[in-house]
């Protein structure tokens, strides 16, 4: 399986990464939405290179242009809610994706421990297509595993892309594990090395979902 870390190399990209966990910055939530946004643009455009491509002759006021375009099929799909920023920078860039939304909540049954819930999916067919899932954190992993499962009731399909922007160490272990090998590409801007009790990233940034959404009671 692919790993590309944003972080290993210097770009901009760092920039945002930084005002999204410095904590006297991350509560501009115009700013957080929009600095995850910016991150999956980013994180969009790398992807498209893997991309199959074919020359396609474009009639201009002048001539004739030969350009390669992308052909692939795009499904983007997200996992509500703190998805919602870092998908619409991937839809900014790849203008016809299908897009799917999953769901997925932690259920509380004491401070520690949780059990993940998926609810709701709206999903095309993903039969021969490229799947990109967005979520910006990844931490033990699991919504990404179950929200993928779910997508599987919808086809199988050519290729995956599992798009985070802050994965912790075990998360990126896990997804290796439980994801097609062969057919699988992590992308994350950064890796972080721990979870605290409460199954938070650490260092991470906190709760992407209340910081770009507001606190859920
Ligand atoms: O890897 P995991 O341990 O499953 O944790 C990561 C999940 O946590 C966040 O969502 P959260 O459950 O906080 O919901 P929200 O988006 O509604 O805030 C994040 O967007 C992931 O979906
Ligand atoms: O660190 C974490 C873990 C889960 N959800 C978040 O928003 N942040
Ligand atoms: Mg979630």
């Amino acid at each position: 399986m692919k790993i590309i870390n944003f972080n290993e190399s210097n770009s901009v990209l760092n920039q945002y990464v930084a005002e999204i966990r410095n904590v006297e910055v991350q509560n501009d939530r115009l700013r957080f939405r929009r600095n995850i946004q910016r991150i999956g643009e980013i994180m969009a455009y790398e992807i498209s290179k893997t991309f199959s491509y074919s020359v396609k002759d474009i009639k201009t006021p002048l001539g004739i242009a030969p350009v390669s375009t992308p052909d692939n099929q795009l499904v983007i799909s997200t996992i509500l809610r703190a998805g919602l920023p870092f998908h619409q920078g991937f839809l900014s860039y790849f203008d016809d994706a299908e897009n799917a939304f999953v769901s997925a909540y932690r259920k509380y049954k004491d401070t520690l421990k949780f059990d993940i819930h998926i609810e709701y999916i709206a999903s095309p067919r993903i039969d021969g297509k490229t799947l990109i899932i967005t979520d910006p954190m990844l931490a033990t992993g699991g919504s990404m595993e179950l929200s993928y499962q779910a997508m599987l009731t919808k086809g199988h399909p050519a290729e995956i892309h599992v798009a985070s922007v802050i994965a912790s160490q075990k998360a990126v272990e896990y997804i290796a594990s439980v994801f097609p090998e062969d057919k699988t590409t992590i992308w994350c801007a950064a890796i972080d090395p721990e979870l605290n009790n409460h199954s938070y990233i650490v260092p991470g940034l906190g709760d992407a979902g209340d910081l770009a959404y507001g606190e859920k009671e």
